[in-house]
């Protein structure tokens, strides 16, 4: 992978020991980490997780009670008074009465190494609405219109806040092929996410936040096997005991469904084991002959819900 990022020995961001507290609640909690050039890195939590809140950190909008954040070696504001730093926020910060092009233009106008207006317009797929008027945008190209304004200038690092909600389909697509070719120039790309599946298919790198804590912090595949779980699903003939099956050992979730044509013929079982072999050895062991027997490992929205539901109950 080639990269357009000044090698330093300094990471793109560097997170030691950062806490935000808002009253009673710790929105970010002694984070460390480091983001090195060219990584695509998806950053992960639910609700409340301050995933917000650390990208806030990052861009310096707010400041930290303790710890320092660095990018690029230096402090947030520099790193993007410099133009190395492009950053697409949740929501607001459109103003209004402005032109699409007029609003992409000041963007490029405020940015060290900007690109060209039309060419800006056009990677974001705006150059149709460039004279509409911003408050007349729906959701999806209001969002095409941030992305336009995260990638106004040559920037070594692009920050991303849920980037794609609102967006249909294609749209999505397109901007995930956009911001796959900054990243194969060596971009380094952070972007938070409630769509797991869009973690999986475009991140090298995964970050779980929960409650300002990382929780976990590598591959999709690395996230996946942490989770420990593993999915196993099969038919059973005849009449099934739900109660028998949920006495399986190592069980961590069971479904049981009609899936025959008559009515308690065929029932589908589709369960999380935390020992897949154990689990499908004891079913045999109790007579039944499961058919179609599949087993497989989680998906990374599943192995996350595993790994907070257990942080959850570690922490209640
Ligand atoms: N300005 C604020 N004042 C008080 N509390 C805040 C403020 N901003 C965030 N919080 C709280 O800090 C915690 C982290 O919020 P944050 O928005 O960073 O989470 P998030 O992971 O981005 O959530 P979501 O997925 O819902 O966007 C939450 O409990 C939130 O209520």
């Amino acid at each position: 992978m080639t990269t357009t990022a000044t090698v330093t020995a300094a990471p793109v961001v560097g997170f030691d020991q950062v806490s935000k507290v808002y009253g009673s609640v710790r929105a970010v909690d002694g984070l460390t980490l480091a983001l090195h050039p060219g990584e695509t890195v998806a950053l992960l939590g639910p609700n409340g997780a301050g995933k917000s809140t650390t990208l806030d950190l990052l861009l310096g909008l707010k400041h930290a009670d303790s710890g320092t954040v660095r990018v690029f070696g230096t402090s947030p504001r520099e790193a993007i008074v410099a133009g190395r730093v492009g950053a697409m926020l949740q929501s607001g910060g459109l103003m209004d009465e402005v032109t699409v092009a007029e609003l992409v233009g000041l963007g490029c106008a405020l940015h060290p190494k900007a690109y060209k207006v039309t060419d800006v317009l056009a990677r974001a797929g705006i150059s149709q609405i460039a004279d509409r008027k911003v408050n007349k945008l729906s959701g999806g190209q209001a969002q095409r219109v941030r992305f336009a304004l995260a990638t106004a200038g040559d920037s070594d690092l692009i920050v991303l806040d849920e980037p794609t909600t609102g967006m249909d389909v294609s749209a999505r697509q397109a901007f995930w092929a956009t911001m796959r070719e900054q990243a194969d120039q060596g971009r380094t790309v952070l972007f938070a996410t409630h769509y797991l599946e869009e973690a999986d298919a475009i991140a090298d790198r995964v970050l779980v936040l929960h409650r300002g804590r990382l929780l976990a912090d590598g591959t999709a595949a690395e996230i996946k096997a942490k989770a420990g779980a593993r999915r196993v699903a099969f038919d059973l003939e005849g009449q099934v005991d739900e109660a028998t099956l949920r006495g399986l050992p190592f069980l961590t979730s069971i479904s049981v469904s009609n899936s025959g044509p008559a009515e308690g013929s065929v029932h589908t079982v589709r369960l999380q084991s935390s020992d897949a072999d154990a689990t499908v050895h004891a079913l045999y062991g109790l007579g039944l002959y499961p058919r179609n027997l599949e087993v497989a490992g989680l998906g990374l929205e599943q192995a996350f819900v595993a790994i907070t539901a257990a942080e959850e109950a570690k922490q209640s």
